[in-house]
């Protein structure tokens, strides 16, 4: 996507919106509500027409008029279309183009347990497992790209791993995904990449490791002989620690771990065991939204 600009009537909601997703990475599209997502994701897919910009797919345009790449792409945008006197597997058959295809989404029903209803009519279907149908319905044609907005909604944690599994899976094998949610802690087990919309404007393009990483801070979690006098050698030594229960310290550039070791191992504390805590994105992507608000209004206050 280059400098799209998208209006609805004269609300500007996309701004100059430019970014590029790699073929065979799992990209998160991340922001506040009604910071664009889902516009973002119904323009890419030439549901809805834009003022200016171009989209392109392995360099074919995509305007409403003009979709031929979207042959390579499935999508589930906010509620799946689905037709309650059909089965599930009838939709699945409406898609697939095949036997191969047939068989590749057989492969996923099983992956989210869906083999016990597929059959079934979905008017009698509960809101995870219409979900779980329109996810796999998105999956069949075995697209090389695939959009999917705010996919968890609904389902129950199982669902929720099993979703995960799909999608790793269906990456090793090269497929692309674009998948917005506001299910961080589940984005993060997923996406490498992530795109950072705000008002309708990208604030960051950048991997999941760089923007945890760039909070600076990692806690790592000690298990020791004696953690009540760990924790008085360590704070009396200078580090920070965490208010929580078990023996968490926080690593910075001046206080590293070989640093933490040598001070339990100058006052005879047994290391039993060392674990990290991963970066938070929850925490990292409020500190880019304030960020970016505050670059802002800085800005505004020079103009
Ligand atoms: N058809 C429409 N007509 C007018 N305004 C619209 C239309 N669709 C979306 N908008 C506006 O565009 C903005 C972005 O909406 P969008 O649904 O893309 O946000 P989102 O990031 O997906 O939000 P959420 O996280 O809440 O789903 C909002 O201000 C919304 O009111």
């Amino acid at each position: 996507m280059q400098n799209l600009n998208k209006s609805f009537g004269n609300k500007h909601i996309l701004h100059d919106v430019s970014f590029t997703v790699e073929r065979g990475h799992v990209v998160g599209l991340v922001g506040p509500n009604g910071a664009g997502k889902s516009t973002l994701m119904k323009t890419l897919l030439g549901l809805i027409n834009y003022q200016t910009g171009t989209i392109e797919i392995d360099g074919e345009s995509i305007t409403p008029t003009s979709h031929e790449a979207l042959s390579k792409v499935g999508a589930l945008i906010e509620y799946p279309g689905i037709y309650p006197f059909l089965t599930g597997w009838d939709h699945l058959r409406l898609f697939a183009d095949g036997d191969h295809q047939l068989r590749h989404v057989q492969n996923v029903i099983s992956q989210l347990n869906m083999d016990s209803y597929i059959k079934r009519k979905t008017k009698d279907y509960s809101l995870g497992m219409k979900q779980k149908l329109g996810i796999a319905m998105a999956l069949v044609s075995e697209p090389e790209l695939v959009i999917l907005d705010e996919p968890m909604n609904g389902l129950d944690p199982q669902s929720t791993k099993d979703l995960r599994d799909v999608i790793m899976l269906e990456a090793q094998k090269g497929t692309t995904f674009l998948i917005s949610s506001h299910i961080l802690s589940e984005l993060q087990k997923l996406a490498q990449d992530l795109l950072i919309i705000d008002q309708g404007a990208i604030v960051q393009q950048t991997t999941m490791h760089r923007l945890l990483a760039s909070q600076g801070k990692q806690t790592i979690i000690l298990k020791t002989n004696n953690d009540p006098q760990a924790q008085q050698l360590l704070k009396a030594a200078g580090f920070q620690l965490t208010p929580n229960p078990q023996l968490e310290v926080v690593e910075t550039d001046d206080t590293t771990l070989p640093e933490m070791l040598k001070v339990l191992v100058n006052g005879e504390i047994d290391v039993l065991d060392i674990d990290r805590l991963e970066g938070n994105l929850e925490t990292s992507l409020l500190e880019v939204l304030k960020a970016s608000e505050l670059q802002k209004k800085q800005q505004k206050e020079m103009s």
